[in-house]
């Protein structure tokens, strides 16, 4: 058995004059849990939907378990939650979940498939009556209803509220935990940091930053260096060297620096009164916003 569940080679897609994914090559081994991240149209849904088999690739190969995405899907081991997926109105939650479980040759057992999705006391409530963070719960009981092995999520948590969204991650974590690949697109970024082994970054359709949150925030040559200062003025600050921006909030600055270190001394040299001072790396969302506008 393979243990590459995704393998993509130079893969393109265009809708007319758009190019969506241009030129993508990606590996997922199999129990990875990926996070796709990228700005509004960087290519992530287009991306899920070839792994799906539901658009066809332009050229470039696309694998996802050793063979065609429709193969795979076919033979039940992919689970997929889409955005904004209609679901059938008039049956009841029970009713819809057992239908499909039914249909897999690995169905997992009902009952228990609705209170890990936190369905149970929803079990007679027909669909069109359900609120849009209980049916997005509902999307994700099919998602796992086969015990299938590749999860691919497109923006799963959108509409869930904060106790939902703990508990569908802990979910996944748990699939994952028992050898399931996971592949994932969101906005939320710290959703992205608190749970991917790994993330693969989008602009453009192409790949412009992967690997673990660590490595991505350190392909940021930037620092942040933070203080709180009395009468900050933000000309002398922007000016110190090294500095690239100065934020003032109040007494609190945050300085972007190329050279926290000649930033520091330069700093405690201006200003002797300068406390809480914190240096770090820049987090996800800086390390984000930065690799993506080179890419623009
Ligand atoms: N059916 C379509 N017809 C024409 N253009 C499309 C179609 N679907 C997507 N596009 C375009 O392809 C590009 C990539 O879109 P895609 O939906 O894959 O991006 P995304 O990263 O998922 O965006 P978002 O974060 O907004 O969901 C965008 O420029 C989009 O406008």
């Amino acid at each position: 058995m393979t243990d590459t569940v995704i393998s993509v080679k130079e893969l393109r897609k265009s809708y007319g004059q758009v190019t969506a994914v241009d030129g993508l090559d990606l590996e997922i081994p199999r129990g990875q849990m990926v996070a796709i991240l990228g700005p509004n149209g960087a290519g992530k849904s287009t991306l899920l939907n070839m792994v799906l088999g539901l658009l066809s690739p332009d050229s470039g190969t696309l694998e996802v378990l050793g063979g065609p995405p429709k193969q795979a899907v076919a033979q039940g081991r992919v689970g997929a939650m889409l955005q904004e997926a209609d679901l059938v109105e008039e049956v009841t939650v029970g009713e819809l979940i057992s239908a499909v479980v039914a249909l897999y040759p690995q169905g997992r057992e009902v009952g228990k498939l609705l209170s890990d999705t936190g369905l149970t006391s929803l079990r007679g409530r027909r669909l069109g009556k359900l609120s849009g963070g209980q049916k997005q719960r509902v999307r994700f009981a099919l998602a796992i209803a086969g015990s299938p092995d590749l999860y691919v999520l497109d923006e799963p948590t959108v509409g869930l509220d904060v106790e939902s969204r703990r508990d569908f991650w802990r979910e996944v974590a748990s699939l994952a935990e028992m050898g399931g690949t996971v592949l994932f697109a969101t906005h939320y970024l710290a959703e992205a940091e608190a749970y991917a082994d790994r993330i693969v970054l989008l602009a453009n359709g192409r790949v412009v930053a992967d690997g673990s949150v660590a490595t991505i925030r350190s392909m940021v040559p930037f620092r942040l260096v933070e203080c709180t200062l009395t009468d900050p003025d933000d000309g002398k600050l922007s000016g110190l060297p090294g500095v690239t921006s100065a934020e003032l909030r109040g007494e609190r600055v945050t300085l972007r620096t190329t050279d926290s270190d000649a930033t520091l001394f330069a700093l405690m040299a201006a200003y002797p009164d300068a406390h809480d001072i914190d240096v770090g790396g820049v987090d996800l969302e800086d390390a984000f916003v930065t690799l993506t506008h080179e890419e623009n």
